[in-house]
C-alpha cells in the first residue's frame, strides 16, 4: 500500500508570524523535498515570493500560491487539483506544508484532506497556530478588547491546534511566557503541545513528522434510522440539534463529519478587507512608516506588507506592518520593485481613508 504524504497546516491570525515560520522550516529542510502552499488574503502574493526567495532554485521546495480568497473553503476551485498534482509526483515529495491566511480556519483543509479524492494519498500530520504572543497579553483578542471579528479568529484557529507556537516572545520574561501559556490553555484545552519561538525558529523535528493524526477513513456504511423521540409541532431548539438528524455510523473510529459541519458556519464574514495601494513616486522609507502608523491609528487596518520603491536603494525594499508596529528593511537579493505596492488588511476599513492618508503624509500620490 502507498503511504501517504504528511501534511502539516501552519495557521495562525493576521502577522503572526507564519510566513516567518515557514522560511526557517526551509532552510532546515536538510534532505527532505518539501511542498508548500501558501494562502494570502490579498491580491498580490508578498509572501509566496518571500518563501520562494527562501527556496532559491532548489527544486527540492516546490511553492504554490493562492492569492485569492481562502484555501479549501466553498469556492476555491484550486486545492484540489493541486493537491492532486503532487500526490502525482509523490516519489518526489516528502512532506506538504500549508500556511493558510490570517483570517483562515484550518478545519476546510483537514475536512478536504478527509475527503474520498486526497484521503489515501495525503495524512494530517500536525495543525500548527503560530501566536503574536504579544498581542494574546495585550487582550486584542478578548472579546470586547480590540475586534471581536479578531478575537472570534484568532479562538477558532486556536480551537483546532494541535500545537501552538508562542512566537515574538523576545522581550517577554517567565511570568509573561506562563501567563500566555495560561491563556492558550483556557481557550483551547485540546492543544498537545505549547512551543516557545523566538523569530518564529522551531526545531525542525518539533513541527513535521508529528504524526498526531492517524488516517480516519475506514470503510463503513450509513443508516438512518427513526429517531427514538421526534419532535413535535412546538418543539423549542434543542442544545445539540445533531441529535436530530438520525444519522448513524457503522464501522468508523473517528470521522470528520463535525469538522464538516463546523466549516460550513464559518465561511468569511465579509467586513474584512484587503485592498492594494500603489504608488509611482519614489519614498522615503520613515515616511512610510510614519504614514502607515498613521492610519492604524485612525482606521482598523490590522496588516500592511508589500515592496516600496525608495530613492535610498537599488534593493527591494520590504514593508512589514502588524498593527502599529511596522518594520521596513531592504531584501538584499530581490531588486528594487517598479512600483510601490503595499496590501492592506482591516476590518471595515476605508480604501479611500487610508490612501487619503498614505499621500499626505509621504507626499506623494497612492491609489
Ligand atoms: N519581533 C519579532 N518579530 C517577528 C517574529 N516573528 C515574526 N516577526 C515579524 O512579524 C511580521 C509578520 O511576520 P509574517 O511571518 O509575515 O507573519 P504571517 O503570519 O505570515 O502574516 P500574514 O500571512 O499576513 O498573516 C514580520 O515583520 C516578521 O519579521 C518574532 O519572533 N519577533
Amino acid at each position: 500500500m502507498k503511504q501517504p504524504i504528511p501534511v502539516t497546516i501552519v495557521t495562525g491570525f493576521l502577522g503572526s508570524g507564519k510566513t516567518t515560520l515557514l522560511r526557517s522550516l526551509i532552510e532546515k529542510r536538510q534532505s527532505r523535498r518539501l511542498a508548500l502552499l501558501i494562502n494570502e488574503f490579498g491580491e498580490i502574493s508578498i509572501d509566496g515570493a518571500l518563501v520562494r526567495g527562501e527556496a532559491g532554485a532548489d527544486d527540492q521546495v516546490r511553492v504554490h500560491d493562492f492569492p485569492y480568497g481562502l484555501i479549501a473553503y466553498g469556492d476555491d476551485e484550486l486545492f484540489l487539483p493541486t493537491m492532486q498534482a503532487i500526490a502525482a509526483r509523490r516519489a518526489n515529495v516528502d512532506h506538504v506544508l500549508i500556511e493558510t491566511s490570517g483570517l483562515a480556519l484550518p478545519t476546510a483543509i483537514m475536512e478536504m484532506l478527509q475527503s474520498p479524492g486526497l484521503a489515501e494519498d495525503f495524512v494530517l500530520d500536525a495543525t500548527l497556530a503560530v501566536v503574536d504572543t504579544p498581542l494574546l497579553l495585550s487582550d486584542q483578542f478578548e472579546h470586547g478588547g480590540g475586534s471581536d471579528a479578531a478575537a472570534t479568529v484568532f479562538g477558532q484557529q486556536l480551537e483546532f491546534a494541535d500545537v501552538v507556537v508562542l512566537n515574538k516572545i523576545d522581550e517577554l520574561d517567565d511570568d509573561a511566557l506562563l501567563l500566555a501559556e495560561t491563556r492558550v490553555r483556557e481557550r483551547a484545552p485540546n492543544v498537545r503541545f505549547l512551543e516557545l519561538a523566538h523569530k518564529a525558529q522551531l526545531d525542525i523535528r518539533l513541527a513535521l513528522g508529528l504524526r498526531l493524526h492517524q488516517p480516519t477513513r475506514t470503510e463503513h456504511t450509513h443508516s438512518y434510522t427513526p429517531l427514538a423521540t421526534m419532535p413535535g409541532p412546538n418543539a423549542g431548539v434543542l442544545a445539540e440539534q445533531g441529535r436530530l438528524n438520525g444519522h448513524a455510523h457503522s464501522g468508523l473510529a473517528a470521522h470528520s463529519h463535525g469538522l464538516a459541519t463546523h466549516k460550513h458556519f464559518h465561511e468569511q464574514d465579509p467586513g474584512w478587507l484587503s485592498f492594494v495601494l500603489r504608488s509611482d513616486a519614489p519614498q522615503s522609507a520613515d515616511k512610510v512608516r510614519h504614514a502607515l502608523q498613521e492610519a492604524v491609528r485612525l482606521e482598523p487596518v490590522l496588516r500592511s506588507k508589500g515592496f516600496i520603491r525608495t530613492s535610498e536603494t537599488d534593493q527591494a525594499v520590504l514593508v512589514q506592518g502588524v498593527r502599529s508596529r511596522v518594520m521596513i528593511s531592504v531584501d538584499a537579493v530581490r531588486p528594487a520593485a517598479r512600483r510601490s505596492e503595499l496590501v492592506i488588511i482591516g476590518y471595515h476599513a476605508s480604501r479611500t481613508r487610508v490612501a487619503a492618508v498614505l499621500s499626505e503624509l509621504t507626499g506623494t500620490s497612492w491609489r
